[in-house]
Formats: structure tokens, C-alpha cells, sequence
């Protein structure tokens, strides 16, 4: 079911610090200007690679979920990796049917990209948040 691996989502407590680890020291070329996502409780800055991106996500105020992650974690860390799936809704019908649990509400939120995502449970998924997102639509 899963497709392209989008994103890998690093939580942070600096966008504008990681900015400059991944910019200055590994180099990375084509960064993102952050923007705030209030609906997900962050604040986003995509980084492009070849093959996927990175998500430095950093909490849009105290009730973000990353929180949590950021106590345990003050420095930030790997927090997610997000799957592409071609329907969120048969995606969660199959994950469901599996017996997976689907975090939050269960239904499919607006994400980053303005395409529908739903998180799995890490407890159910050997330690690893997972999200899945609806590709984006090609333009034709
Ligand atoms: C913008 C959007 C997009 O791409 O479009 C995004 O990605 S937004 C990305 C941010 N949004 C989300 O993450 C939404 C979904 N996340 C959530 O609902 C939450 O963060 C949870 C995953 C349920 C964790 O909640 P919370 O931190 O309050 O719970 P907790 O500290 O009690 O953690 C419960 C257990 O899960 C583990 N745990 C917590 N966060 C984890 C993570 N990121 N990866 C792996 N394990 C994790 C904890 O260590 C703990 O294990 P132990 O019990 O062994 O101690
Ligand atoms: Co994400």
C-alpha cells in the first residue's frame, strides 16, 4: 500500500538553527521558507534531497504534539516518516481492518503539502510514528 517515502519529519526547537546545520554544515541547497501551521500545532520548513525531503517541524506553541517529544528530547530528533498513499480513506480503511490504531480524532487532517494525512500509533508500528499522506494530484 505505502508509495514514495514524501518526508521525514525532525522535530526541532530552532527551525532557524536547524536551518543553518543542514544549510552550512551538510550542505543541503534548496530550503524552504517556514511557515506556521496552527492546524497541526507547528511551525514547517521543508528541505529538498533528491529523492525525498526533510521536515523540520518546530512546536507552534505549548500545545503542540510535539511537545511531549521536544521534554524527552530537548536537543530535537527523528520524530516521524511519512508514506505517500494514492487515497487517504482507503488507507485508513485498510489500516483499520488490520486492527491499527489511527491517532488523534481518526480523521484525515490538511498537512503540509495541503493534501489529507492520518499519523499510526508508534506503540503499533515497532517504535516508528508513521504518517501516511494522499499524494498530490500530478498536474496534467
Ligand atoms: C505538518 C504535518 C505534515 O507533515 O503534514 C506533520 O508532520 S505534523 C507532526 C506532528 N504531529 C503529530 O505527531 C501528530 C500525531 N502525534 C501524536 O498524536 C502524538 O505525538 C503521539 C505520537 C501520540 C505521542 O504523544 P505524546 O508525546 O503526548 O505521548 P507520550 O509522550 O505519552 O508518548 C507515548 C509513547 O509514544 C512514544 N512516542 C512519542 N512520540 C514518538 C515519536 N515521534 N516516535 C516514536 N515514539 C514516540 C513515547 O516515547 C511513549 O513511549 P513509552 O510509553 O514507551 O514511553
Ligand atoms: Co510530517
Amino acid at each position: 500500500m505505502i508509495g514514495n517515502l514524501n518526508h521525514v519529519g525532525v522535530a526541532t526547537p530552532s527551525i532557524a538553527d536547524s536551518i543553518k546545520l543542514y544549510r552550512d554544515i551538510l550542505g543541503a541547497t534548496k530550503i524552504g521558507e517556514p511557515f506556521d501551521l496552527p492546524a497541526q500545532g507547528v511551525k514547517v520548513c521543508f528541505i529538498d534531497t533528491p529523492t525525498a525531503q526533510i521536515e523540520l517541524i518546530e512546536p507552534y506553541d505549548e500545545t503542540s504534539p510535539i511537545t511531549g517529544f521536544l521534554a524527552k528530547n530537548p536537543k530535537g530528533g527523528q520524530h516521524h516518516v511519512c508514506f505517500e498513499v494514492a487515497d487517504i480513506h482507503d488507507a485508513v480503511a485498510e489500516m483499520r481492518a488490520k486492527g491499527v490504531t489511527i491517532l488523534g480524532t481518526g480523521e484525515p487532517r490538511i498537512g503540509a503539502h495541503g493534501t489529507p494525512v492520518v499519523f499510526l500509533h508508534p506503540k503499533e508500528m515497532g517504535g516508528v510514528l508513521i504518517e501516511l499522506m494522499e499524494a498530490p494530484k500530478e498536474a496534467h
